[in-house]
């Protein structure tokens, strides 16, 4: 097997907004031709993380390292365009300094929506909308792909074909992808690498190894557990109310479940 192309290398990453200690010594490796998905609950850090991955935030302390030159396609979690603002996909993709209408039809295709360019943003579904917000990430044809939460807003069907879309961009173009899901179970067969982060690291894995453990069996086995509102499971430490580890079962980085 070869050795995977590392993309980024965060070292022992701490972030804290005043006294709120938000990300705690994370370390995680991002590769080329690799899918990672961070899942956790609300708050749990996942997209400060991604916004250091992103060099968008300097973390409080710790290493975050990038392949020179790295290209990385970002696409938010939230769009807010004002409704009385008319906005066609067109404009809407140019807002990434990106002109060239052959470059946008070809980042349409690889999301099946080139029907869509002349459209407006606001009759898309919640679907298209998250295929044009891809499309827009992947206008620079980046090495890397950070995607937060890239299918809220899409009903159950969607969301599996968008995961499926996401598999194959990664497929065609070998680029390494992060991205934010609620659902592992939806998200297990898109995916390389699970992280689970409740502010640390809690465990981390293939994504078998992380759903054969009871606790995560518990949590995404059940209709509506993927708000992750009441998570909770076998650790090998406690959290007090802010996600903070208390020190009585010292944590030795992996969760043992
Ligand atoms: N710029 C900031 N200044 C102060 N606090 C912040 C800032 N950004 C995030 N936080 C706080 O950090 C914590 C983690 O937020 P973050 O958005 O990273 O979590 P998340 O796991 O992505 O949550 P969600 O699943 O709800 O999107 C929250 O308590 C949030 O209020």
């Amino acid at each position: 097997m070869s050795t995977p192309v590392d993309l980024v290398r965060l070292r022992d990453v701490n972030v804290q907004f005043g006294t709120n200690h938000v990300v705690q010594n994370v370390n995680l490796d991002l590769h080329k031709d690799c899918i990672t998905t961070l899942i956790g609950p609300n708050g749990a850090g996942k997209t400060t993380l991604v916004r250091v991955v992103l060099g968008l935030i300097k973390p409080t302390t710790g290493n975050v390292w990038q392949q020179p030159g790295l290209s990385i396609g970002y696409m938010p979690q939230k769009l807010h365009i004002d409704r009385t603002f008319p906005l066609t996909v067109k404009r809407f993709l140019q807002t990434a300094r990106i002109r060239n209408e052959d470059t946008m039809i070809s980042a349409l295709e690889a999301v099946s929506a080139e029907h869509l360019l002349t459209h407006s943003m606001h009759d898309l579904s919640g679907g298209e909308t998250q295929r044009i917000m891809l499309a827009r990430a992947l206008l620079r044809e980046p090495q890397l792909l950070v995607l937060d939460e890239p299918v809220q807003g899409v009903d159950i069907n969607g969301q599996v074909e968008l995961y499926n879309l996401i598999g194959q961009i990664r497929k065609q173009r070998g680029c390494g992808v992060l991205m934010i899901s609620h659902d592992l179970h939806l998200v297990m067969s898109s995916t390389d690498h699970v992280i689970c982060l409740n502010r640390h690291i809690c465990c981390s894995g293939h994504p078998e190894h992380v759903s054969n453990d009871p606790s995560f069996i518990d949590l995404f086995g059940q209709q509506g557990a993927n708000s992750f509102a009441l998570y909770s499971h076998h650790h090998n430490h406690s959290h007090d109310t802010h996600g903070d580890v208390i020190t009585d079962h010292p944590q030795t980085g992996e969760c043992k479940h």
